[in-house]
């Protein structure tokens, strides 16, 4: 046994080691992996890009809804083999109840049109940008979070809907720079399959699973999926006569496969149409190859992606009549779209039209050059504000040569110097940074130079 002493000598070290470990931890400054913080100038972007989409949204007539970022993980047990259930964010929570972070919005708008039930007007034109989230084991390191526009149509059994979408779509496209030659949107209809699988004898019941594997097809070799396709029950034939189908690049190549009686032949042709009359045939191409890996889509389809780049999916949507009644709704057409927040940022940045970020966009600085002119700086800060300028205020003392720096650095317009000879004659020093002109400018006329200067 140690000495009194010696021991309260170890327990002192020993404090102060444990001391210095608490001080050495330092806290891990990253966010969750697979998230991003967005600090002002990733958010003045971001702000730009949603109001890009709210005015896309207002201007076709479609109300903002929102729903918690938090659901029963229910909405979402699909059991298709997508993707988008396969990697849900899930938890049980602190009340045992199985919940998760949304993966997509359209189950939670579903969830809130079956809650009113026949409470609501159709149709509904509804958007959202909600953040939506997945857990992907890190292996491919891809982002765990994403915001993603939502356009919904609910009500319409016409390809009027679809058509309505495409242009709304296109018109985004067009506000910020982009053109067909950049930008295409692939249209096709899961009818096709349907039809192709009906006169192959393949029951109803296995047309979305089969769906969600012909995507898949579309990206992994045909023997990594051989097995669900065996699983599916269908044989060799079946997949080779239905990837034969889907290298139809035309609507007349279908009509001949499919036979003039065809629906979804039918569909597609009003819908090509449709495109005509909104002036976007140019952007639309008919891809039979197209299905979008959702489960619940049922008929039109499409895929907007970039021409020139590796031809990455830019956003995608499609015709869902039968989501309701898998949540033991009743039967309610509907159509929409998701644009993810991250490939249309890239895409825009790689054709380089991108608008700078860098700026707090802020008019006047306004500067008390003596500690006893401070309140007479906020006055005039405050009478600026209201005239509607924003005003970054110098709020503590500072020299002249730091607030011209520091006005510069944040790009501000101008800067006023609240100096005691000036304002002891009424006025105020104004240092336009455009051109670095000084000029004296009466208090009393600072709304009319307002006015002058934002016109
Ligand atoms: N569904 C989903 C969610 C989050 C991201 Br990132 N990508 C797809």
């Amino acid at each position: 046994r140690k000495s009194s002493a010696v021991a309260d000598k170890d327990l002192i070290t020993k404090t102060e080691k444990g001391a210095q470990k608490k001080k050495q931890t330092k806290l891990d400054t990253n966010p969750p992996k697979g998230t991003r913080d967005f600090y002002p100038e990733d958010m003045r972007q971001r702000t730009w890009l949603f109001s890009q989409w709210r005015d896309v949204a207002k201007t076709y007539g479609f109300s903002e809804y929102d729903a918690p970022v938090l659901e029963s993980e229910s909405l979402y047990t699909r059991k298709a083999g997508e993707e988008v259930t396969e990697q849900l964010y899930n938890f049980v929570d602190k009340g045992d109840r199985a919940v998760a972070l949304r993966p997509e919005m359209t189950p939670s708008l579903a969830r809130m049109v079956m809650a009113k039930k026949g409470g609501l007007n159709l149709p509904l034109k509804w958007f959202s940008i909600p953040q939506c989230w997945r857990y992907e084991r890190m292996t491919r390191g891809r982002r765990r979070e994403h915001f993603q526009w939502n356009m919904d149509v609910w009500g319409v059994d016409g390809v009027e809907a679809e058509a309505e979408l495409l242009s709304a779509m296109v018109d985004f496209f067009e506000r910020v720079g982009l053109t067909a030659q950049d930008v295409g949107i692939k249209v096709n209809s899961r009818m096709v399959i349907g039809e192709v699988l009906t006169e192959l004898g393949i029951p109803e019941e296995k047309f979305a699973a089969t769906c969600v594997l012909v995507d898949k097809l579309e990206k992994v070799p045909i023997d990594a999926i051989q097995d669900d396709l065996a699983e599916l029950g269908l044989d060799r034939s079946v997949v080779e006569k239905l990837t034969e189908v889907l290298t139809n690049k035309s609507i007349e190549s279908i009509a001949s496969v499919l036979g003039p009686e065809s629906e979804a032949v039918k569909e597609l042709s009003k819908l090509m149409s449709l495109c005509k009359a909104y002036g976007i045939d140019e952007w639309i191409l008919f891809d039979a190859s197209v299905v979008r890996g959702l489960a619940y889509y049922t008929g039109i389809v499409f895929e907007a992606f970039d021409r020139k780049g590796e031809l990455r999916a830019i956003a995608g949507g499609g015709r869902y009549d039968k989501l309701l009644e898998t949540f033991g709704g009743d039967p309610t057409p509907a159509a929409g779209f998701g644009f993810g927040d991250a490939v249309i940022i890239e895409l825009l940045k790689e054709r380089d039209v991108l608008p700078s970020f860098s700026s707090a966009d802020i008019d006047s600085v306004v500067f008390a050059m003596k500690p006893e002119l401070y309140d007479d700086a906020i006055a005039i800060a405050t009478k600026l504000r209201k005239a509607g300028q924003s005003v970054d205020v110098v709020l503590e003392k500072k020299k002249t040569k730091w607030v011209f720096k520091h006005a510069d650095r944040i790009q501000s317009k101008y800067v006023i110097i609240v100096a005691p000879d000036e304002f002891a004659n009424g006025e105020v020093s104004v240092k336009d940074l455009s051109c670095g002109e000084q000029t004296s400018i009466k208090i009393e006329e600072l709304n009319e130079w307002v006015e002058k200067t934002s016109s």
